[in-house]
């Protein structure tokens, strides 16, 4: 199923991020770059999973994801996270992005993926995910 097929018109996950896609964020034909939409999903997933191993994390997988429309600059973005996954070390993250166009009422799905995290200490070494955060 892809993020178009969903027939739930409404975000899953928690409301992690949001912003506002600027000019420089696009390529020179003025669209905004994939990138810096991974970008912010990273950075918006990386906040929950810092908030559930209360610490360091790492970035280990981006499972696959297709860009189903388009970003427009001034829209308003929105990633939504959900922890779908726990392991010893490891958070698995799944992160919806929506976005509502200055002139539109409804916001439509842009784009979706699972991001997984590994807990990490100040020396780059795998840690276990605290008991009390579970
Ligand atoms: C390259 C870059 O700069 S990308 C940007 C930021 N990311 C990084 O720098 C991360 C670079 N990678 C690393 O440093 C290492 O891979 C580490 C420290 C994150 C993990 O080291 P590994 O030797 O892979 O650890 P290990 O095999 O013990 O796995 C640790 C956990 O991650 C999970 N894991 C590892 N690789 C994957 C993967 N590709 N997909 C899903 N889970 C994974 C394991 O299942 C395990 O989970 P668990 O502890 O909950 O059971």
């Amino acid at each position: 199923m892809t993020a178009l097929d969903d027939d739930k018109p409404t975000p899953r996950g928690e409301l992690t991020l949001q912003v506002v896609p600027l000019p420089s964020d696009t390529n020179p034909n003025g669209d905004v770059f994939a990138g810096w939409l991974v970008k912010q999903m990273d950075i918006a997933a990386a906040t929950m999973a810092g908030r559930i191993s209360l610490g360091r994390n790492a970035t280990v997988a981006m499972d696959r994801m297709e860009f189903l429309s388009p970003l427009r600059v001034g829209s308003q973005v929105g990633c939504y996270c959900e922890l779908v996954d726990i392991g010893r070390s490891s958070m698995k993250i799944s992160v919806e992005v929506w976005t509502l166009d200055r002139t539109a009422k409804n916001p439509r799905k842009v784009t979706e993926g699972l991001f997984v995290y590994v807990a990490i200490d100040e020396h780059g070494r795998i840690r276990e995910v605290p008991e009390q955060t579970r």
